[in-house]
């Protein structure tokens, strides 16, 4: 290990529910107000591994218990494992690592089913598997702890974002209360107030949609730059059929699975039209999350990749000018494509400090609850 005293080494890896591919972050992190920002990666899943992920959902909707694996889910579940140990490999070799290098693994897996009301969630990836094939510890499954404790089992990113707003400098360093908006396959905000509290939910839909109806009627993976919306215009009846669903108006937050919000049906919309009508939901969504703050926010730090598209951006500065300033995570010297798995890596250090990973704040959870599993590598060298 490069690092001394209670620092570790740890590389995290998020495959999230965009299921674009996995992004892959080192830190040098003590888990918790040190956070030393290193290399990054992302590998791409190709067409066909997308195709199987997406049928892999629909059978995973069968599962009643975490660890049944229907149909094709173990045999993906292998798959999806191993080509998470190539992308690790991968940046090793890019970046002249070696296993001893380090400390730990935070491994998220992919989320197949998300059921908070029946404290169900399940993530496939076989940490023991990855730990064996690449000689490093493995901490995966950080979610289900939380569950058993009340919790949503999600976000569990926003106490790393609050680890990152008090690094903040120039002139963000100052400005609370400070949100930090994910905008992924479906969004999620952190709000951390002037008094550092913290809370956090899932917002609403992210990009998931926009990728299911641009791939639907257009054969691309997602609206690049936000072009295809940028050429449509905003349909308010079908906008209001998402933004009256009762997820808005619940008085408490759930956290969503996928396919809690489904993409227009074929003939509500041309593309570039529904197009530009989810991108303004998934900003209005956003926007709505400020009638769960308590006190008026001054910033806006957009990460994820929905910040890559425009029209997204744009509605949600229009839609919150009263209320802060909207940036990009890099306008505050942060990485938006990697900070989840940045996070990922981060939470694995907390879990093996025995450190909460969770909040009542952040997922209901009856108190702060640690979590995570660990897989020992063989032959690595804390074995
Ligand atoms: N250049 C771009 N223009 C527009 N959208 C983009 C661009 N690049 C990425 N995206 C969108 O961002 C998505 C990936 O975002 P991200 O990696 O943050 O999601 P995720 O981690 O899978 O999701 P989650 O946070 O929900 O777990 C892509 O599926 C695509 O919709
Ligand atoms: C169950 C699950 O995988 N949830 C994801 C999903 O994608 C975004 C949002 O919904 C968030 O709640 C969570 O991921 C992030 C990384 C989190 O836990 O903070």
């Amino acid at each position: 290990m490069a690092t001394g005293g209670d620092l570790k080494r740890a590389i995290g890896l998020m495959s999230g529910t965009s299921m674009d591919g996995i992004d892959l972050a080192m830190l040098d992190t003590d888990g918790d107000a040190v956070v030393d920002r290193g290399a990054s990666s992302f590998t791409a899943f190709d067409a066909d591994f997308r195709k199987r992920l997406t049928a892999a959902l629909e059978t995973a909707k069968a599962i009643t218990e975490r660890e049944e694996r229907p149909g094709e889910l173990a045999e993906i579940e292998i798959e999806l494992t191993d080509r998470h140990a190539e992308a690790v490999e991968a940046f090793m070799a890019r970046e002249s690592l070696n296993r001893d290098d380090i400390d730990v693994i935070g491994f998220h897996g992919q989320t197949m089913l998300h059921r908070p009301r029946q404290a169900l969630t399940v993530q496939l990836g076989l940490g023991a598997r990855l730990a064996e094939r690449l000689g490093i510890d493995v901490v995966y499954d950080l979610r289900a702890r939380d569950m058993t404790m009340g919790g949503q089992g999600a976000p569990l990113v926003p106490a790393y974002h609050r680890a990152l707003a008090a690094g903040l400098s120039g002139e963000w360093a100052e400005l609370r209360p400070v949100v930090f908006v994910n905008i992924g396959g479906i969004s999620n905000i952190t709000y951390i107030g002037s008094d550092d509290v913290l809370l956090a939910f899932d917002s609403g839909p992210g990009n998931a949609l926009i990728d299911q109806w641009v791939t639907r009627h257009a054969g691309v993976p997602y609206d690049s730059g936000g072009a295809i919306a940028s050429e449509g215009r905003v349909l308010s009846s079908l906008a209001n059929q998402y933004l009256s669903s009762p997820f808005f108006t619940a008085k408490q937050r759930i956290s969503l699975d996928r396919n809690d919000f489904l993409p227009p049906e074929d003939g509500q919309a041309e593309l570039e039209d529904g197009a530009r009508t989810l991108a303004f939901v998934t900003a209005a969504a956003i926007a709505k999350a400020q009638a769960h703050l308590p006190e008026k926010l001054k910033l806006w730090i957009l990460t994820g990749g929905g910040r890559h598209n425009r029209m997204i951006v744009e509605d949600l500065t229009v839609a919150t000018r009263h209320s802060g300033q909207v940036i990009v995570a890099e306008q505050a010297g942060l990485n938006g494509d990697s900070m989840e798995a940045e996070a990922w890596a981060w939470l694995a250090v907390r879990s093996l400090r025995g450190l909460p990973l969770t909040y009542p704040g952040t997922t209901g959870v009856s108190e702060p609850a640690t979590g995570g599993v660990l897989a020992r590598g063989y032959g690595c060298k804390n074995a």
